[in-house]
This record gives C-alpha cells, structure tokens and sequence, in this order.
C-alpha cells in the first residue's frame, strides 16, 4: 500500500534543530566563556568584545547540552536536577527520532543530516558514544524491534550513511573509504 502524504507525523517534515555542546578540555582550560545562550527555541549570539552586538535566530528545536548535566556510573549524561534544561540523546530522540520512526516504519523515505565544524558534536548527536546512543542506533533498534513485532508484514530497509568532508562524499558503511580526518 501507498502511503499518504496526509498520514505523515508533520505537516512542513523539514526540522531545523541546533545543539550547544559542552566545552571540550581545550576550551575548557582556556577559561572560555559560553557566548550562547537559549529561550526556548531562540538562539542569541552575544559578541564578547562588544556588548551591544547580538544575534539572534530560530529553529525548530534548541538542546541546551552546555551545562546542567551530571554522570551516571555508566557514564549516562543526565539532567543535573529533574525537569533542568540539559538536554541528553533521549530529548533529541523524542523530537527528530521518533516522528521519523513512524513515518519509516509507514514506508516514507528520511534524511537525517549533521552540520557543524570540526567537533560541533554531529557525531555525538548522530551516533552517540559508549552509553549516550545517538539518533541513528536508537532509531534503528526500534525500527528492527517494531519489525520483529510485526510478523505479519514483510519490511525492506533501506539505509545508507554519507559524510561530506573536504567536498569529498564517503560511504561510512564501506570498510576502507575513510576519509583521513574528520
Ligand atoms: N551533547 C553533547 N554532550 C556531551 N558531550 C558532547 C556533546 N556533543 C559533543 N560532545 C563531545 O564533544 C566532542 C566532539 O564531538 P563530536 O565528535 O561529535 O564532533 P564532530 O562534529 O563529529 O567532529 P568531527 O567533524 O571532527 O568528526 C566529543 O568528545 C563528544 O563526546
């Protein structure tokens, strides 16, 4: 069967979402200051030699992953206290995981893509590390675990993962096409 456009989980199915990673260990011990900061889904960037310059811009989704967080003893990053703003995987998940899970296991096509410089964090986001899985993994243990729950259909999937780095396109599910760096 088809699928209708009208059984898709939104309307515009284009969801712009930003993510503000926490200081690395460079910037860390360079006693960086946070020049970002974030009203539900607006993003203000504040010049730091000039008080009076800002920015600010929308999305449609803003994660505030800079500060707020703790550690679990498997090393899970949580919210500091309950309902604080930190953003962990399982928020992302539930806004751009979840209505592209629907819509796949629906039959609709979907296109995750990570924008950012040099350790932004796409990574981070789209696959995770160690305990804090990211979008990918999460989506495809419940899209094969809804498959297994439904014996009475029979699924194709259909996956590929690209990296553009230095304009050059690599298959990252192709052993040996790494691309030095990145
Ligand atoms: N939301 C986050 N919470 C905690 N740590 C994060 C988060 N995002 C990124 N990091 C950490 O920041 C570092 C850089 O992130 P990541 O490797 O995802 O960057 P990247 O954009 O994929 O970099 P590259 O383009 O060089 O591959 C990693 O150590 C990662 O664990």
């Amino acid at each position: 069967m088809r699928p209708k456009a009208a059984d898709m989980q939104c309307k515009d199915c284009v969801k712009v979402a930003v993510r503000v990673r926490p200081f690395n260990k460079r910037e860390r011990d360079a006693g960086s200051r946070c020049i970002i900061s974030m009203a539900t889904n607006v993003i203000t960037i504040q010049d730091p030699r000039n008080a009076a310059t800002r920015r600010s811009f929308s999305s449609d989704y803003a994660y505030w992953s800079h500060s707020g967080f703790t550690r679990d003893r498997t090393g899970l990053f949580l919210p500091e206290e309950e309902g604080g703003r930190y953003a962990g995987q399982a928020s992302v998940f539930q806004d751009l995981g979840e209505g592209i899970l629907q819509n796949a296991l629906q039959g609709y096509n979907a296109t995750l893509l990570a924008y950012g410089q040099t350790g932004s964090g796409k990574s981070y986001s789209m696959v995770g590390y160690g305990p804090n899985k990211g979008l990918v993994p999460t989506l495809c243990d419940r899209l094969f675990q809804a498959i297994k729950g439904n014996q009475d259909r029979q699924c194709q999937v259909f996956f590929s993962m690209l990296e553009i780095y230095n304009e050059q396109v690599v298959d990252l599910l192709s052993r040996g096409s790494r691309a030095q760096g990145g």
